[in-house]
């Protein structure tokens, strides 16, 4: 179980940019649960995630993963317990390292250095029939840098590389936002896939309302730090994608620009 208690986060604070990201949020996530998170930009989405990942240490409150308490931790403190996948396919692998370098770094996540060798025969053999589950044929391709992948490839091996260590969170931040829509349909379903096999808790920040609804048990909306919406159960289910919008509209106060883009 998750749980984000009062979590207050200020960026630049006593400066002419303090910005108040999070304010007071609270949120208790059950295990293998999948919570999708929507909002307008600036709302806090990726703070939030942060908060979880620990590359955002909050000013005020309490984050709990399990029994831990990782408030004051730092991100390698809870590599083994978190993993990220990013928009941009890149933020999360190394571009000049082959797919198979880039595995065997994640494999090692959370892990005491100098216990393994990286890259032995069985860890090779294991990375290879996990790349080939993909149906892409990359498992031919394990010594290409990661940089010459195309960006589905890479968000393919990013999800396998945020699996292999045994992180039982999983963050998505956008990640099916720069692939074209047959792309990010594989890369959904794929998600969907490892986390339900695997039993991941998995959050997922989206500007897809369509994905908001479609996937997970719970949708979240975030508005200037804070949590507007929160549903689930038979009142998600019979939620439309129009409804969502309405109450975009409205907590925003303005009409969106372009609503394909919210619904695609
Ligand atoms: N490191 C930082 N330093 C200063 N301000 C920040 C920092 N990170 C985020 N912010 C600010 O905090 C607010 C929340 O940012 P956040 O990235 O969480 O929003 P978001 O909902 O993910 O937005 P988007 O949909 O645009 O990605 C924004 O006003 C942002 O400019």
């Amino acid at each position: 179980m998750i749980n984000y208690k009062d979590i207050q986060v200020v960026f630049g604070k006593g400066t002419p940019l303090e910005k108040q990201a999070l304010n007071g949020v609270s949120l208790t996530i059950d295990e293998g649960s999948f919570v999708t998170v929507i909002g307008s930009n600036g709302a806090g989405k990726s703070t939030l995630l942060g908060v979880l990942a620990g590359d955002v240490i909050p000013s005020g409150g309490q984050v709990t993963i399990g029994d831990t308490d990782v408030t004051r931790k730092g991100t390698a403190a809870r590599a083994g317990l978190v993993a990220r996948v990013f928009q941009d396919p890149l933020a999360g692998s190394c571009g000049a390292l082959s797919i198979e370098e880039n595995l065997a770094l994640a494999a090692r996540r959370g892990e005491s250095r100098g216990l393994t060798p990286a890259l032995g025969v069985k860890r090779r053999e294991h990375f290879r029939e996990r790349i080939a589950e993909l149906g892409l044929g990359l498992e031919d391709r394990m010594g290409d840098r990661m940089d010459l992948l195309s960006g589905g490839q890479r968000q393919a091996v990013s999800l396998v590389m945020a699996t292999l260590a045994g992180s039982k969170v999983l963050l998505l931040d956008e990640h099916t936002a720069a692939l074209d829509p047959g792309m990010a349909e594989f890369i959904m379903n794929l998600t969907q896939k490892f986390v339900s096999e695997r039993k991941l808790t998995t959050l997922m920040v989206t500007h897809s309302m369509r994905q908001a609804l479609d996937f997970g048990h719970r949708t979240i909306m975030l508005h200037a730090g804070e949590i507007v919406l929160d549903v689930s159960g038979d009142s998600r289910k019979t939620l439309q994608v129009e409804d969502l919008i309405a109450m975009f509209r409205r907590i925003r106060g303005q009409t969106l620009d372009d609503d394909a883009l919210l619904i695609g």
